[in-house]
């Protein structure tokens, strides 16, 4: 662990491409709080199912997530995941969610409530890594840091398909057809959409495990130790 870093680590990026693990590895080692802002999204669209709404009306799901208290936690070492005080952790993960996140992330009167959300939870701590699709470019724009994460789409699939133990051609395709759409959905929408900061550095992970991935956000943290922004 080091303590010497502060400010935050903006890291983003297409699904699949490691953030999460990557992130929380990150906080870990440089002793800062971690913040997943899909995990809010993905809470928030518990929301919209529990009220029974259709996630493709924009004007339905704006009432649903502002009727509901979504909540995340900050500590890297334990998942917090809460809708109107019950524990979606594990649902916000399950493939009714992972079909309908998109489209509740699309909404602009959603985005504004969430990312309201994530600066109050930033300010809240001396040193934070924040993951998502649009931290260094919208949330976080004076970020101390901005990594844009990148991998090859079959990478991506397979490793997907490791961490969900598939394994014929039809899941991995599957699969891979899932992340498609999500890219797709979520880099052409008009609000917020996912594409690197000007000013991120671009690390592809294609070739390089988690660790590898990890040493390399956490030496361009700590190169900042020091310099003003
Ligand atoms: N560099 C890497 N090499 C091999 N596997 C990796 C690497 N980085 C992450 N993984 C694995 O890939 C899978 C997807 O990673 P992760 O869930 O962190 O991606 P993500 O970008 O957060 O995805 P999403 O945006 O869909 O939530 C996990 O099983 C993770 O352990
Ligand atoms: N800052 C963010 C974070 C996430 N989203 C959207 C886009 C994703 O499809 C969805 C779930 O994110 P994941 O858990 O897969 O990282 O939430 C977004 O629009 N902005």
């Amino acid at each position: 662990m080091s303590a010497d870093f502060t400010g935050q680590v903006a890291l983003d990026g297409p699904s699949g491409t490691g953030k999460s693990s990557v992130a929380r590895a990150v906080a870990a080692r440089l002793g800062a709080a971690y913040l997943d802002t899909g995990a809010m999204y993905r809470a928030a669209t518990v929301a919209v199912l529990d009220a029974g709404v259709d996630p493709e009306d924009a004007e339905a799901v704006a009432a649903a997530v502002a009727a509901a208290a979504v909540e995340v936690g900050t500590a890297a070492d334990t998942e917090l995941v809460q809708v109107d005080g019950v524990d979606v952790a594990v649902r916000i993960r399950g493939p009714e969610v992972t079909r309908a996140v998109s489209a509740v992330s699309a909404v602009p009167a959603v985005r504004r409530r969430l990312v309201d959300q994530q600066r109050a939870l930033v300010a809240a701590a001396d040193a934070v890594v924040v993951e998502g699709r649009d931290i260094g470019t919208v949330v976080l724009p004076d970020a101390t840091l901005k990594v844009y994460l990148t991998a090859a789409p079959e990478a991506r699939a397979q490793r997907r398909a490791a961490q969900l133990g598939l394994t014929t051609p039809d899941e991995i395709a599957e699969l891979a057809a899932d992340l498609r759409r999500r890219d797709e959905y979520d880099s052409s929408r008009a609000d917020s959409p996912l594409r690197p900061a000007e000013d991120a550095v671009v690390v592809d992970s294609t070739h390089l495990d988690r660790e590898g991935v990890v040493d390399r956000v956490v030496e361009l943290a700590l190169s900042t130790v020091g310099v003003a922004r």
